[in-house]
């Protein structure tokens, strides 16, 4: 049989990102959904990122969440001040442009690094489970726009959750343990959708000549579990390859870009990687329209966490007898000391 997970996304500087078909792993025969899980654990071990498509999620299902989210950018700042994030407990709310800090979790990020780094050149409104009273959602209001946002933004979330769970399913079979191993860590959906807006903008803003790099989202790992990442076509998101350099993922239409974050590396024993990404300027084969600015980029990014009140232990097989790289660590605790840490 030949393998019909063999499609690379991305192939540069030993980084080699599959393009996976989920079809085969959500109704393919047994031989066809284990190779597809064996795909993705087999992504998320070298590269840290993986490619989907076929997921599930329909097309206009995408691009209506896109389309709310250029409208709610388009409000009047004040109206989107008013939704302000309140708390890395809720992490949720409208993070204004240059709020966030990220920075690199290894030490290679130090004091240095820190003063040379400028804010990012974006914007973001971050969505939360809406059952817990003590830590709503902000939402825009006041209009039909604003009721619709809200519905459809709930019920992506829903969605994202489901794919989420499917996920983690793919890297359970993958490993060789239970199917449903991940169920009872991924239920809840302690998660967080968050809409990216980054602005267009002069292109000489890149070009920086007081020797700081200048990004729409700077360097860094992300927290959780995994996350699913929709972007449009414009291009920038990069990813580190081992060999430092940092590599184009380029948008491929109707994929969804899934990553490992820091916490599933931490609860694989480090057998799963999650790999350092950022978002650059456009490349200059998708922009160079000899303008002088750049159009701007959105892309909705769903950040998958195992469920806050869950202990994160080594997941069976991960490890070695007495071989555990990490202490025990509760997931929520976890995901909201690295967030106080970011804001
Ligand atoms: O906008 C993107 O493509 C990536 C965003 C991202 O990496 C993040 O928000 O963690
Ligand atoms: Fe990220």
């Amino acid at each position: 049989m030949a393998n019909i997970n063999s499609a690379q996304a991305v192939a540069q500087d030993d980084l080699v990102i599959p393009l996976i078909d989920f079809d085969q792993f959500l109704s393919g025969d047994p031989a066809a959904k284990k190779a597809a899980a064996e795909a993705v654990l087999d992504g998320f071990q070298n590269a840290g990122f993986i490619y989907l498509k076929n997921h599930g999620i329909s097309p206009a299902t995408v691009s209506n969440a896109f389309s709310h989210s250029a409208t709610f950018f388009a409000r009047p700042q004040e109206q989107k001040d008013a939704m302000a994030w309140y708390s890395a407990a809720a992490n949720r709310g409208y993070v204004a442009q240059g709020r966030e800090k990220l920075v690199p979790l290894d030490e290679t990020g130090t004091e240095e690094e820190m003063r040379k780094s400028v804010p990012d050149l974006k914007e973001s409104l971050e969505i939360g489970r809406d059952d817990e009273p003590e830590m709503p959602n902000k939402w825009p209001s006041g209009d039909q726009a604003a009721t619709d946002f809200k519905k459809d933004m709930l019920g992506f979330f829903q969605t994202c959750k489901t794919l989420h769970m499917q996920v983690m399913r793919a890297i359970a079979l993958g490993m060789g343990i239970e199917e449903s191993w991940f169920d009872g860590f991924t239920d809840a959906g302690d998660n967080t959708l968050r809409l990216l807006h980054y602005p267009g903008v002069a292109k000489s803003v890149f070009k920086r000549t007081d020797g700081q790099l200048q990004v729409r989202a700077g360097e860094h790992s992300d927290y959780g579990s995994i996350t699913l990442l929709f972007q449009d076509k414009r291009g920038g998101l990069q990813v580190r390859s081992p060999k430092g350099t940092f590599v184009n993922a380029t948008p491929i239409e109707g994929t969804i870009v899934v990553n490992a974050g820091d916490l599933l590396a931490q609860w694989s024993n480090d057998t799963i990687k999650s790999t350092k990404h950022r978002v650059v300027e456009p490349p200059a084969q998708i922009e160079d329209d000899g303008s002088e600015s750049y159009p701007p980029r959105y892309s909705i990014a769903y950040f998958c966490n195992p469920n806050y009140d869950r202990m994160i232990q080594a997941i069976p097989g991960t490890y070695e007898e007495s071989g555990r790289k990490y202490k025990d660590v509760l997931s929520g605790e976890y995901i909201t000391g690295r967030l106080t840490a970011t804001y």
